[in-house]
């Protein structure tokens, strides 16, 4: 499915981050990083392995403290929130896992019930039924529903990872390299199901990846970590409008020039 035109709401970032910096020892990872994500729209970040993309993430699901700046989710200030607090909006964010993060040893039906059970207290078996199958006809995997992980495809498994974050609902996706590891028809299915969830769920979604053509099929807006900072921000288009020597040879390789 091609992405929806998002009408922007600048005013009502549901992610709005300013100033953040952090480091490991003496590598400076983020060095001032500003970024605000809208209301319904798909956020692409790019960047190189190892410039930071899940240093950010982790960051923004409150897995790390920054060093320096303001990160605001949901109009809340993570720095010195409560672990309690950070739980509450931890459910209002769904992670979309570079491994799919399944559990082995259980069906597709419990591995979605599974984080059902334990955050919403009191549903019925009838809601929880209901709920799965909602989430994994939205996948386009409600075959799947007895089967283990170990007997689905790299990309089902994909599928079966966003159906699980799906079904609490989430405001915001951040979805890690979600095509990682998929052949590019694979990947393309992948990217379809991104921008489908994103027009079903209106979610608003941060994308980390580097390729290029998930960055194209999903983005409204893409933005590109180099050296610390963001520092080419617009569409495909005018991201890679460039002569700028660390952002061509990323275009040349992924579309062979
Ligand atoms: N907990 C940590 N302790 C020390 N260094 C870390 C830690 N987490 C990340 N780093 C460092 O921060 C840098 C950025 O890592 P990060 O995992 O965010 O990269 P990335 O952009 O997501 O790369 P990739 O695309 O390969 O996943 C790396 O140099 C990494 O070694």
């Amino acid at each position: 499915m091609d992405r929806a035109e998002t009408i922007i709401d600048h005013k009502n970032a549901v992610i709005s981050i300013r100033g953040l910096k952090k480091s490991f020892e003496k590598n400076e990872v983020l060095r001032g990083i500003d970024l605000d994500l809208y209301p319904g729209e798909n956020l692409v970040v790019l960047g190189r392995s190892g410039t930071g993309k899940s240093v950010l993430i982790k960051i923004i699901s409150g897995l790390l403290k920054p060093d320096a700046g303001e990160v605001k989710v949901f109009g809340k200030e993570l720095t010195h929130i409560r672990e309690k607090e950070m739980q509450e909006l931890r459910i209002r964010m769904g992670f979309s896992f570079q491994n799919s993060a399944l559990y082995d040893s259980m069906t597709v039906r419990k591995n979605l019930e599974f984080p059902l059970v334990r955050n919403k207290k009191g549903l019925s078996r009838k809601e929880i039924n209901s709920a799965v199958e909602d989430v994994l006809d939205a996948v386009g995997l409600l075959q799947a529903i007895n089967q283990m992980p170990s007997e689905l495809s790299g990309g089902q498994r994909k599928r079966i990872g966003i159906a699980r974050t799906l079904i609490l609902n989430p405001e915001v996706m951040l979805y890690d390299e979600p095509t990682a590891g998929l052949d590019p028809i694979t990947s393309i299915e992948i990217n379809s199901l991104i921008n489908e969830v994103q027009q079903k769920y209106k979610t608003s979604s941060i994308i980390i990846t580097h390729d290029l053509t998930c960055a194209k099929m999903t983005g409204n807006r893409i933005t590109m970590l180099l050296d610390g900072k963001f520092e080419r921000e617009g569409t495909f288009d005018e991201v890679f409008d460039t002569d700028d020597e660390r952002v061509k040879p990323f275009y040349d390789y992924n579309f062979i020039k």
